[in-house]
């Protein structure tokens, strides 16, 4: 069942045109990476999909609903740089920020977020962190509670951007883990990386991002070099090829 459905989309920022013709979906249990060169459009799509931005046509729907209609459900885990890690607050705190929307604005936390923000600890193994200002924390740790923050929404859309950016291969391991049994509980994710054999080794699909959907499908289905060429905008690239495993 189609979680996520982007058609025809289309997004102006500073009057030029930065996606077009965008079409995606993503269903239960997939996992899809979003590959594209800098610039590409890829954090674009993703705060279209998160109601941040307008799109100047086409649609997108979430579980049949506008971004709008969602806003404060879908699991966002943005790039590290985006988070303010000097606020004075610990982990507990940190992740807890994830369910504003559920808790209301000035309103104390209950039991059931509570227990949504231990849970996500949990999963993320950061439980014997959750009293440690967030300042202290390491690359990897600060990753994990990004994550846990978006978890702690217990989201059926799951958005992730660039998130094994700077982590050491044990960490990256621990996410990838994560994320396959959150698909296997039927989340769907749309991750964004640089790292190609990461993505297509973690993604059930991918989707090549340049201003527009250059190709999508299953990783296996994609080897023909051209068509990664042609996504990065590049004649040649050795290394891109040789990083993919698709020898000219
Ligand atoms: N606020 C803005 N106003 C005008 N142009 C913008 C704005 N934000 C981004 N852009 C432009 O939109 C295009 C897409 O940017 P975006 O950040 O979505 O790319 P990206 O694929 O995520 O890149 P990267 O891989 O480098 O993170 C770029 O050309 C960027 O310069």
């Amino acid at each position: 069942m189609s979680v996520l459905s982007v058609q025809g989309v289309a997004v102006e920022l500073g009057g030029r045109q930065v996606l077009h013709d965008v079409d995606l979906r993503v269903t239960e249990s997939e996992h899809v990476g979003l590959i594209g060169p800098n610039g590409a459009g890829k954090t674009t799509l993703l705060r279209a999909l998160l109601g941040l931005l307008p799109i100047r046509s086409g649609s997108i729907t979430i579980d049949g609903r506008t971004p709008a209609q969602v806003r404060g459900t879908i699991g966002y885990v943005p790039q590290r740089h985006e988070f303010v890690w000097d606020y004075p607050v610990d982990v507990g705190t940190a992740v807890m920020t994830g369910r504003t929307h559920h808790i209301g604005w000035l309103r104390r936390p209950g039991r059931a977020d509570r227990s949504a923000v231990a849970e996500a600890l949990e999963r993320v193994d950061l439980t014997d962190l959750v009293r440690r200002p967030i300042g202290e924390l390491s690359g990897g740790q600060r990753q994990r509670v990004l994550v846990a923050r978006a978890l702690a929404l217990r989201p059926r859309l799951l958005l992730l951007d660039e998130p094994f950016t700077g982590l050491d291969v044990p960490t990256q391991e621990i996410l990838t883990q994560l994320f396959r049994s959150l698909t296997a509980e039927g989340t769907a994710i749309l991750m964004t990386t640089h790292d190609l054999p990461a993505a297509a080794e973690t993604c059930s699909r991918l989707c090549l991002l340049n201003e527009t959907v250059v190709a999508d499908g299953p990783p296996d289905e994609l080897r023909d070099p051209a068509v990664w060429l042609r996504a990065f905008g590049v004649a040649r690239s050795e290394q891109l090829l040789h990083s993919l495993g698709v020898a000219r």
